[in-house]
């Protein structure tokens, strides 16, 4: 069972720690999309010596297979570079057409620099909101976890401004659908309790500080609790977030971005995982950006990105046996 990675940035790290846990881990159900010179040369500025061939090569201990996809110009540590925009979005193509095809059990990204591929012309916000558009789905959830906490997002990647009109019932009942059923479904918890952040602050203090949790967030929790979810709040963001209420939590839904996500990156930076919930494939990633900084110098953190494969690792099983069950009930 192949799992996809993605270096993501040739100018970040995701290129270090993809080979940095190559020369630690059993590779051998790696395929590693990207530029094999991108590769090779950043092995040899690391110092790691490592044995990489074609993607069809049979697996190996110790062999680390790459389809090749072409940098448009070459790669330097640390130095952006928009002519190499969309080279990232192709490898992102090649891991999304693999898992959709089966020949990827799940596809576990490195980080981009969204900043760039705009900067190249290209309208992109994350990964999530172009895996939801490049599988065709309607709605996907950010989810990130570490031991001890998952949060997932009402809303994503988008300026704050434009937070509480995002907001709708339609969107928050799409959210909490797909939370409630993967935590259900890929996460094995029958009868999740999911915790959901008010907006404003003070949850809004009774329509003092704010109409969405009147509005909006009440009548949405209501009427899901009448389908059977078990939900707590809206409760006040500041005040969730300790242990008297986590510790009765499977999941936390955040209204936005950086209400939930400073939290999480505070118990769990470098160990965390990034889930993409709702799509049709599976999809995990680090908890970290490009860390344009660290990029070269062998000194990149690999713990989120050995988390984000044993979790794509871990999901791909899951799923295999929910099939392997639904033919054998089938057959039965
Ligand atoms: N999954 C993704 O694609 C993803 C996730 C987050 C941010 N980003 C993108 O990354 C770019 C840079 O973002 P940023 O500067 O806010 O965050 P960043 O995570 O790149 O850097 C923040 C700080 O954390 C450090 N850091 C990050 N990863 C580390 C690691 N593995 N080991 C040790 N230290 C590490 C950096 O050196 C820096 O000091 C932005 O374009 C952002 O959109 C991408
Ligand atoms: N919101 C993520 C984080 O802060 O870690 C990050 O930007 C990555 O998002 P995508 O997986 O959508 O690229």
């Amino acid at each position: 069972m192949d799992i996809a990675i993605t270096p993501g940035e040739p100018a970040g790290i995701g290129p270090d720690l993809v080979l940095q846990l190559a020369s630690q881990q059993d590779c051998s159900h790696w395929v590693v999309i990207a530029d094999p010179g991108l590769m090779q040369q950043r092995a040899a500025q690391l110092g790691l010596s490592l044995d990489m061939t074609d993607w069809q090569a049979a697996p190996a201990p110790g062999r680390l297979r790459i389809q090749p996809v072409q940098l448009d110009n070459p790669a330097q540590p640390g130095q952006l570079d928009h002519r190499n925009a969309r080279y990232v979005l192709n490898t992102l193509d090649v891991a999304i057409d693999g898992c959709r095809d089966g020949r990827f059990a799940a596809m576990v990204t490195c980080p981009v620099q969204k900043s760039i591929i705009n900067e190249a012309g290209i309208a992109f916000s994350g990964h999530t909101e172009y895996l939801q558009q490049r599988c065709g789905v309607e709605k996907v959830v950010m989810m990130l976890a570490t031991p001890g906490l998952r949060v997932t997002l009402a809303t994503t990647h988008l300026p704050l401004r434009d937070v509480a009109d995002a907001i709708t019932g339609q969107t928050l009942e799409q959210v909490l659908y797909i939370t409630h059923s993967s935590l259900i479904q890929q996460f094995g918890i029958p009868k999740p309790r999911i915790l959901v952040c008010g907006l404003n602050p003070h949850a809004g203090e009774s329509g003092h500080l704010g109409h969405e949790e009147i509005d909006t967030i009440i009548p949405v929790l209501e009427q899901l609790r009448q389908q059977g979810m078990d939900l707590m709040g809206p409760l006040p963001a500041d005040t969730l977030f300790t242990p008297k209420y986590l510790q009765q939590a499977d999941a936390v839904l955040a209204m936005y971005h950086d209400q939930g996500l400073p939290v999480l990156k505070h118990m769990g930076f470098g160990n965390a995982v990034n889930i993409t919930l709702g799509l049709p494939i599976i999809r995990t990633s680090v908890d970290h950006g490009t860390a344009l900084d660290l990029a070269g110098t062998g000194k990149a953190d690999t713990g989120s990105l050995l988390t984000a494969i044993h979790t794509a690792q871990a999901m791909a099983q899951t799923a295999l046996g929910a099939t392997q069950n639904a033919t054998g009930a089938n057959h039965g």
